[in-house]
C-alpha cells in the first residue's frame, strides 16, 4: 500500500513537478534546501491547499483527483507544525483530549492514555501550555495529533524551533513512535542526523523536482547524492541486543555490519535498536590490528571512493555481513594505506550511537 501525490503548480519563478509514490507505513523523510517545496507537498496531502490537476490517494482511498476533493478534516491526518500551536486555554490534558474528539469513538484506534504514554506527556497532563519548554510543547502537539487517531501523520520541521538540548531530548519520543505507533509519518526537515535517526524511505528534493527517492539507508550512503558529504553523513541500521557484559558496563548488538558493542546495559536482550555510526568516525586499516582501544571492527571491502573536499575522501565500504559503512578520511591516508576499490580493509568506528533506547 502507498501513498501517492502527483502535483504540478507555477509560482512566479518557482515551479513545482513531482510524481511520488511512497510507503504507507514508516517514515518518509522529506529533505531539500529551503524553497524547494516541501511545506508545499505536504499542505497538498494534507487538503490545506487545492491544486487544480493534482491527484492524491493514500492506499485504495482518493484523496484528490479530477473534480473530488476530500477535505482537510475529512483525511484523518496529525499535521504537527514547526511551532507547536497548542490552545493556550486548555491545559495539556484539554489539549490532548482535544485530538481525541476530532474521531468518532468507533474509529478511535489510539486511547488518550496510549497518546499520552508514547510522548511521555502523563507528568505535563494537569500543567497549562504556557508552563512547558519547547521541547514539552512539541511532544504534547505530537501527542495531540495522535490522539485523534490518525492515517497519517505530517511533521513540518517539527524540531527546527527547538535549540540542541531540546532536539535531543525530544528525538528518542519520536523514534519510540515510529517503532511503536505504527502510523505513517512524512517527516519535513533539512537536518541530516534527524533523517538519519528518523527516515525509512527517503525523498529528496531540490528546485521544486524529486532527485531520489528511496530506501534511506540506501540514499544515505551514495556518495553523489549531497547527504554522504554532509558533516553528519552517518549510516544507520537496525540491530538486536544479543548480550550483555554486566561486568564491563556493556551490550553486545547483533548488526547487518556485525557484532557491535555499545557502552550501558539498559537495553533488553533481544530488544531491537536502530545503530547509527557517522563516517567521520569511522577510519581505515589494512588489517585488524591489535592494542587498540576501539572495540568495534568490520571486515570491510572497498567499493567507492569520492573526493569530499579538498583534503578528504569519503570511503563507501560493504562489510562482510553485506552492510553499507561510509569512512571520512584524509586524501593523505587514503593514499597512504593505498586504497583502492576492491580491496579488502578493517573499518574502525570510534563511535557507535544507538538511537533507540
Ligand atoms: N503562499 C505562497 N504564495 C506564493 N509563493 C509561495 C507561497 N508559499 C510558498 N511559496 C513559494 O513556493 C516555494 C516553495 O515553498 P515551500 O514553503 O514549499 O518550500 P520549503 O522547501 O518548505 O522551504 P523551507 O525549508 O524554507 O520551509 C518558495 O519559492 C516559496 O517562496
Amino acid at each position: 500500500m502507498s501513498i501517492e501525490l502527483k502535483l504540478e503548480l507555477e509560482r512566479g519563478a518557482f515551479s513545482l513537478d513531482v510524481e511520488l509514490q511512497i510507503p504507507q507505513r514508516g517514515v518518509t523523510g522529506l529533505i531539500g534546501p529551503s524553497g524547494s517545496g516541501k511545506t508545499t507537498i505536504l499542505r497538498a496531502l494534507a487538503g490545506l491547499d487545492r491544486h487544480r490537476g493534482a491527484v492524491v490517494r493514500i492506499g485504495n482511498e482518493v484523496w484528490q483527483q479530477g473534480r473530488g476533493f476530500v477535505q482537510t478534516h475529512r483525511r484523518r491526518l496529525g499535521y504537527v507544525f514547526q511551532e507547536p500551536g497548542l490552545f493556550s486555554h486548555l491545559s495539556v490534558r484539554g489539549n490532548v483530549e482535544y485530538g481525541a474528539k476530532r474521531v468518532a469513538e468507533g474509529e478511535r484506534k489510539l486511547a488518550f492514555d496510549e497518546a499520552v504514554a508514547m510522548l511521555g506527556v502523563e507528568p505535563l497532563l494537569e500543567r497549562n501550555v504556557g508552563e512547558l519548554s519547547g521541547g514539552e510543547r512539541q511532544r504534547v502537539a505530537v501527542a495531540r495529533a495522535l490522539a485523534s487517531s490518525p492515517r497519517l501523520l505530517l511533521l513540518d520541521e517539527p524540531l527546527s524551533a527547538l535549540d540542541d538540548d531540546a532536539k535531543r531530548g525530544i528525538l528518542p519520543w519520536l523514534q519510540k513512535l515510529h517503532r511503536e505507533c505504527g502510523v505513517p509519518m512524512v517527516y519535513v526537515t533539512h537536518s541530516v542526523p534527524e533523517i538519519a535517526a528518523m527516515a525509512d524511505h527517503l525523498v529528496i528534493l531540490e528546485s521544486g523536482r524529486v532527485v531520489e527517492s528511496g530506501a534511506a539507508s540506501a540514499l544515505l550512503v551514495r556518495s553523489d547524492l549531497t547527504l554522504a558529504h554532509h558533516g553528519e553523513a552517518a549510516v544507520v541500521m537496525e540491530a538486536t541486543v544479543s548480550a550483555h557484559d554486566a561486568a564491563y558496563g556493556l551490550s553486545r548488538l547483533k548488526s547487518p555490519a556485525g557484532d557491535v558493542t555499545v557502552v550501558g546495559t539498559e537495553l533488553a536482550v533481544g530488544q531491537r535498536v536502530r545503530v547509527r555510526i557517522a563516517a567521520r568516525d569511522v577510519s581505515i586499516t589494512r588489517e585488524r590490528q591489535e592494542g587498540t582501544s576501539i572495540l568495534n571492527r568490520f571486515d570491510a571491502v572497498v567499493r567507492e571512493l569520492a573526493a569530499d573536499g579538498d583534503a578528504q575522501v569519503l570511503v563507501r565500504l560493504e562489510t562482510d555481513g553485506g552492510a553499507a559503512l561510509l569512512a571520512r578520511i584524509t586524501k593523505f591516508s587514503a593514499d597512504a594505506l593505498g586504497l583502492a576499490i576492491g580491496q579488502r580493509v578493517v573499518a574502525q568506528a570510534k563511535s557507535v550511537s544507538l538511537l533507540v533506547g
